[in-house]
C-alpha cells in the first residue's frame, strides 16, 4: 500500500481503491458494539449501496469513514490516505450528504453552497459552484432562499453543498428516505449523472428497490457485521431462485407420489404446481425436462406455464433471515 504523500498516494490512479476499510470495529461509550471487524474496498467510479435494517450500523460505518466518529480499532484509507493520520487529505476527498438541511432557511442557494466550500479551506471558485448548480438544475434558483425551495430542490442543495469542494467520493445517507416516488426517481437520475462524471458514490438505504435500481455492488450489513458484498448482477444470479408455475388442465387434490422427487408445491387450490429451482445451477440442469417428462408419464396435462425470477427483496429477506 502506498504511503500517503508518496507518488501513488492520492494520485487518483485508476485501479487503486477509492476507500479501503480494514478490520474496523466500533464500540460506543456504553459498551455497545456497532461495527465488528468490517473489511470493505470501494472501487473508483462505482455506485455502492450499503443495505441493512434499522440499527444495523450503516450510519456508524459511514461516519467512521468520514472521520466524524472515531473507530475503536482498525483503519480507513481514502485515496490512500489514512483518515486519522492524514485526516485533512482524507476528508477533503469526501463529500457527505446528510438527510436534512439544518437551520439555513434564510440563506440563498448560492451562499450556502459557496460557504460549504469555504469550510474546507478551499479558495473561492465561482466557476465550480456554477457548474455544480447547473449540473443539479439549481442554477435558476441560485438567488432563492432555501425556505422558498421545494423538497426536491432542498435535497439537491444538500448534494450541491457536498460537492462544493470537488470531492472524489460522495456519501449519501438515505438519499430518498421519506420522499415520494417521483422525487426518488429524480434523485436516482442526479446520482447516476454524478457517477457518469466520475464521482464514486456510496449510499445507504433501507429500500431494496433503490439498491436494485442504482448499485453496481451491494453490501449487506447486519448487527454491525458486513454479511455480504457482491456485484449486484452476481447477487441476483447466485442467490436468485426461479419459480416455474404450471397451470393444470385438470385440478389435483394432492401431489401424486410419482412427483415427490421434485421440489413442487400444489397451489391455487390444486389448479397449479409451483416448481422452484436455483438459477445458479442452470448449467447442471434445472430439472425442468425431467419434471415435464414425469408429468406426462403421470398423465397430468399442463394448460400454461410461466416463470418468475425472485427479486433482490426476497434475496435480502432470505439472507437476513439466514444470518439471524
Ligand atoms: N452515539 C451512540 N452511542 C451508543 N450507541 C449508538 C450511538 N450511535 C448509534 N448507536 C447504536 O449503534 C447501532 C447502529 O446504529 P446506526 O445509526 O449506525 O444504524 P443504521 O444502520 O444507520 O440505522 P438506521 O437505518 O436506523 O439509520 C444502533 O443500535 C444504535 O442504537
Amino acid at each position: 500500500m502506498p504511503e500517503p504523500g508518496s507518488t501513488a498516494g492520492g494520485s487518483g490512479e485508476a485501479g487503486t481503491p477509492m476507500i479501503q476499510v480494514e478490520q474496523l470495529s466500533k464500540i460506543y461509550g456504553g459498551g455497545f458494539q456497532a461495527l465488528k471487524e468490517v473489511n470493505l474496498t470501494i472501487r473508483r467510479g462505482e455506485i455502492f449501496a450499503l443495505l441493512g435494517p434499522n440499527g444495523a450500523g450503516k450510519t456508524t460505518l459511514i461516519s467512521v469513514i468520514c472521520g466524524l466518529v472515531n473507530a475503536s480499532s482498525g483503519s480507513v484509507r481514502v485515496d490512500g490516505f489514512d483518515n486519522v493520520a492524514h485526516y485533512r487529505e482524507a476528508r477533503e476527498r469526501i463529500g457527505l450528504v446528510p438527510q436534512e438541511l439544518t437551520n439555513e432557511a434564510f440563506t440563498t442557494v448560492w451562499d450556502t453552497v459557496s460557504f460549504s466550500r469555504g469550510l474546507f479551506g478551499k479558495p473561492k471558485d465561482p466557476a465550480h459552484i456554477e457548474n455544480v448548480l447547473r449540473a443539479l438544475t439549481l442554477w435558476d434558483k441560485r438567488d432563492n432562499r432555501l425556505l422558498e425551495l421545494s423538497g426536491g430542490m432542498k435535497r439537491r442543495v444538500l448534494i450541491a453543498k457536498a460537492l462544493s469542494h470537488n470531492p472524489q467520493v460522495l456519501f449519501l445517507d438515505e438519499p430518498t428516505a421519506g420522499v415520494d416516488v417521483e422525487l426518488r426517481r429524480e434523485m436516482w437520475e442526479v446520482v447516476r449523472g454524478l457517477r457518469d462524471q466520475g464521482v464514486t458514490i456510496i449510499l445507504t438505504t433501507h429500500y431494496i428497490e433503490e439498491a436494485e435500481e442504482m448499485a453496481d455492488r451491494i453490501g449487506v450489513i447486519r448487527r454491525g457485521e458486513l454479511v455480504l458484498v457482491e456485484e449486484k448482477a452476481a447477487l441476483m444470479r447466485q442467490l436468485g431462485r426461479k419459480e416455474l408455475t404450471l397451470h393444470l388442465a385438470v385440478p389435483l387434490e394432492a401431489l401424486p407420489a410419482a412427483l415427490s422427487g421434485h421440489d413442487l408445491v400444489l397451489a391455487d387450490e390444486g389448479h397449479a404446481l409451483v416448481y422452484t429451482y436455483d438459477v445458479s445451477r442452470q448449467d447442471e440442469g434445472t430439472g425442468i425436462a425431467g419434471l415435464l417428462a414425469d408429468l406426462e408419464a403421470t398423465g397430468i396435462r399442463v394448460k400454461d406455464l410461466h416463470t418468475r425470477q425472485s427479486s433482490l427483496e426476497e434475496i435480502f429477506v432470505n439472507l437476513v433471515r439466514e444470518s439471524a
